[in-house]
């Protein structure tokens, strides 16, 4: 089964360091590229987040490789990198990205600390046409479960943050219907993982997502597993 594993490329490394942005004035671009026209009257609060899924220097050597060979296969187009913040962000009727949410302490779970390296370090590039995902996941220490290994849940919720981020891009909005994971190897605390996702069907609102996670160098299978998304009536937050 291991041979099926295919190795990667390589590719150059940026270290964006992202910040909060929160400035309700006419229409401009910001950083991240989400484009606002909205003023401060028509909306009180415009948002965007800093891009927690940039490179920064809690990144190991492994990490920062596969993520430079990642980059390189976005250059013609095929793969993307999906940004990612710590709050849901949707669109506006004009198409544009707003935080719906009054101001809150509420935290996306996987991006829920500002302490880099201590929690879930992850980028999510995809593929449209190929209906695939691939996560660089690097698990902190306060990941931890059995000693020196990373906590079932936490990979549980970070395969379902992959899987249903494939499911958001290629379904738009969804909802976690069931989860089911084999934990074939431990994941060593500290290390970097490939979250591999594959849409395997699409049955109107409900889409299958089948994820292997696989060591850094493609040599063991940590755990794999099947999901279901079912569709819910949003916008595709990939798509304005
Ligand atoms: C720049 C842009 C940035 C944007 C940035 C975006 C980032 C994107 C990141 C995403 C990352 C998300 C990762 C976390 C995602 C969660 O954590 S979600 C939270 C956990 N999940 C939940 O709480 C869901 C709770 N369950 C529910 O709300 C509802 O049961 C559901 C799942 C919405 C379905 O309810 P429903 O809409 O009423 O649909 P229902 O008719 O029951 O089912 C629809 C179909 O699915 C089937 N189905 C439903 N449940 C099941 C099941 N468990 N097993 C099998 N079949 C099922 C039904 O049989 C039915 O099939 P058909 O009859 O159509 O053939």
């Amino acid at each position: 089964m291991l041979s099926k594993i295919q190795p990667i490329a390589r590719v150059i490394c940026q270290n964006i360091t992202g910040r909060f942005i929160h400035n309700p004035s006419a229409r401009r671009t910001m950083k991240s590229g989400i484009r606002f026209s909205k003023t401060a009257k028509e909306l009180p609060k415009v948002v965007a987040s800093k891009d927690y899924s940039e490179p920064n220097s809690s990144w190991s050597q492994e990490m920062m490789k596969l993520y430079e060979q990642y980059i390189e296969k976005t250059k013609d187009g095929s793969w993307k990198k999906l940004p990612s913040y710590n709050r849901f962000l949707v669109l506006n009727e004009d198409g544009h990205f707003i935080d719906k949410f009054p101001p809150s302490k509420a935290r996306l779970f996987t991006r829920n600390t500002e302490e880099e390296g201590s929690m879930f370090e992850y980028v999510v590039f995809a593929n449209k046409v190929e209906k695939k995902a691939v996560g660089l996941f690097q698990s902190g220490d306060l990941l931890e479960g059995p000693s020196g290994f990373v906590h079932g849940g936490a990979i549980a919720t970070i395969v379902d943050a992959v899987s249903g981020t494939l499911a958001t891009y290629v379904a738009g909005f969804v909802m976690t219907a069931s989860l089911n994971l084999d934990y074939k190897n431990p994941i060593p605390l500290g290390s970097t993982v490939i979250i591999e996702c594959q849409l395997e069907k699409k049955e109107e609102r409900k889409s299958y997502v089948n994820t292997r996670v696989i060591s850094h160098d493609c040599t063991k299978l940590h755990t794999e597993s099947t999901a279901l998304f079912v569709s819910v009536n949003q916008k595709n937050p990939y798509q304005g």
